[in-house]
């Protein structure tokens, strides 16, 4: 039986960072994967949900180009061609994730579907293994509402909507999270008749509440019908049957949530596990119930994005092979919902940080009325909120702007280093730029500092003109 330094469970985001890790450091390190290397960021999530969307936003353009005399774009996109375009960012991508790829850096690939059979050894497809550490890295997978009749219904569901080739005429999107928002939205610039369902009040219901009123507003400009406090009772006969009455549909596309992949993978065996959620239980070190085995990414239940998977994956893999600890900070995490306009977040919002800090929480929100890109692109609708905690640091931000997916990065460093608004607003911004909304954000609280503490100044001005007539 060959043992291995590290094995890896699972080569999707997290997975492939750990064994890249692993890899860089010259362990011994074996990555099993029971179907394609890449996951669902790769095949089914983020990079062909990104390139949807950049298709969509193309043919949005289009049809908004007959404003300035161009003749007007009727009907509907040809979706094969526009999931030929996805196919070409997958393509592209792909042979980073290869087994080709992995070798150079010292990784070694075994296909087939893992499982323990003891706290330090499992099967590999047809191979028996055994490991000084080993990280879980086995993701998660779409998860059906309870609702009667929706399983019966086949849905289409974020794994299968990509197979499509022809645009759907009527879509019924059931649940307004991210995954629901961005691709309704990017079906319905293509030209179908989208419906999005949420069973909450609002879309995206974990975003500030204005973020999810713009959202709404934007959605429904563009013809999208949004359903909200809507819980789907019932489906069938072709129909989503709920509260205000029956959605038919074309197609339906099942967006609920996720659950993490841990079926038949030998848990018991390994002493390995899992929450009341189903999730594998991990430590502040990522360590699952057997310290030799750690976790990492949708798995964990703490992890819903590939950027957080992929720390996750690295940090476990340096604190098993090298003892070194690094802790992952998830005060400043930052996330993205990519529709347009992009809804970013870090932190707290403004209600979560009133809850945790009562009175010593001040947020600041600025308009994009008064951002002159915003004005020059005719996009005024969305907002910077910057939340302050203790001391005054920035302990949360939400942008809802074109871009503000990039914006966010910078306020992510601001809670991560305990930056003050002046500590922020002291960097310059190119202008005209959408990152001018966080900096002057930043700068009403600079302002109104300096308003509380005119007297002083005033004394100093006066000082310094009697000092220096
Ligand atoms: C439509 C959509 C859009 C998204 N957009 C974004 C986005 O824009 N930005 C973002 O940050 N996140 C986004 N996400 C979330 C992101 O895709 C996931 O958080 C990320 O892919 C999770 O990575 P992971 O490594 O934990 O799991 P996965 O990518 O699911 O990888 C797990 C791997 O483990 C393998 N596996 C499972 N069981 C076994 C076993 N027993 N043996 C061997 N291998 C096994 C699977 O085949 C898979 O390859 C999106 C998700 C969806 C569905
Ligand atoms: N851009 C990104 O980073 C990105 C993009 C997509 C997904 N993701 C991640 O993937 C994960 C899964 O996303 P998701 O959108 O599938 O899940 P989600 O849990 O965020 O949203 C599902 C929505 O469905 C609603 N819902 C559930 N049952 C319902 C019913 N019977 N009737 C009507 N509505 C119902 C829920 O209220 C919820 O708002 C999330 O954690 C998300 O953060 C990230």
């Amino acid at each position: 039986m060959s043992t291995y330094d590290l094995v890896v469970v699972g080569g999707g985001s997290a997975g492939l960072t750990a064994a890249r890790t692993a890899g860089r450091f010259g362990a011994r390190t074996l990555l099993v994967e029971r179907d394609r290397l890449g996951g669902d960021c790769l095949w089914t999530g983020c990079v062909p949900s990104k390139a949807l969307l950049h298709v969509a936003a193309d043919v949005q353009a289009a049809r908004r180009a007959s404003a300035y005399g161009l003749p007007p774009v009727p009907g509907r996109a040809d979706l094969a061609a526009a999931m030929g375009e996805v196919k070409r960012a997958i393509g592209a991508i792909e042979p980073h994730d290869s087994p080709e790829a992995l070798a150079r850096l010292g990784v070694e690939v075994a296909y087939g579907a893992a499982a323990f059979t003891g706290p330090r050894s499992l099967t590999a497809g047809e191979r028996e293994v055994s490991f000084r550490y080993a990280v879980i890295a086995t993701g998660s997978s779409p998860a059906l509402a309870p609702v009667p009749g929706l399983a019966e219904a086949g849905p289409l569901t974020s794994d299968t909507v990509w197979e499509l080739s022809g645009l759907p005429h009527r879509l019924v999107v059931l649940g307004g999270g991210p995954i629901g928002c961005e691709l309704g939205q990017a079906f319905a610039r293509l030209g179908s008749q989208v419906t999005l369902v949420e069973a909450m009040d609002r879309l995206t219901p974990r975003e500030e509440p204005r973020a999810s009123e713009v959202l709404r507003e934007r959605l429904e400009a563009e013809g999208v019908t949004v359903l909200t406090g809507y819980q789907a009772e019932r489906v069938d006969a072709g129909a989503v049957h709920g509260p205000g009455g029956a959605v038919p549909y074309d197609a339906l596309l099942a967006v609920t949530g996720r659950r993490a992949n841990t079926r038949a993978l030998g848990l018991d065996a390994a002493g390995v596990e899992l929450t009341a959620t189903g999730h594998v239980r991990t430590d502040g070190r990522l360590r699952t119930t057997n310290h030799r085995i750690y976790a990492a990414g949708d798995v964990t239940g703490r992890s819903a994005f590939t950027h957080l998977g992929g720390t996750q994956g690295g940090a476990a893999a340096t604190d098993a092979l090298l003892g070194v600890r690094r802790p992952v900070d998830y005060r400043a995490v930052p996330w993205v919902t990519y529709t347009d306009p992009e809804i970013a977040r870090v932190g707290l919002t403004a209600d979560e940080a009133r809850e945790q800090y009562g009175d010593t929480a001040r947020v600041h929100t600025l308009g994009n009325d008064r951002l002159d890109r915003a004005v020059a692109d005719g996009r005024t609708e969305g907002f910077t909120t910057l939340v302050l905690g203790p001391r005054g640091k920035i302990v949360g931000a939400t942008v809802v702007s074109p871009r503000a997916g990039e914006t966010i990065a910078h306020l992510a460093a601001a809670v991560r280093r305990g930056w003050t608004p002046s500590d922020y607003a002291r960097t310059v911004h190119p202008y005209p730029g959408y990152a001018d909304g966080p900096w002057h954000t930043a700068l009403t609280d600079v302002y109104a500092r300096l308003a509380r503490g005119s007297g002083a100044i005033g004394a100093l001005l006066k000082l310094r003109r009697g000092v220096r007539r």
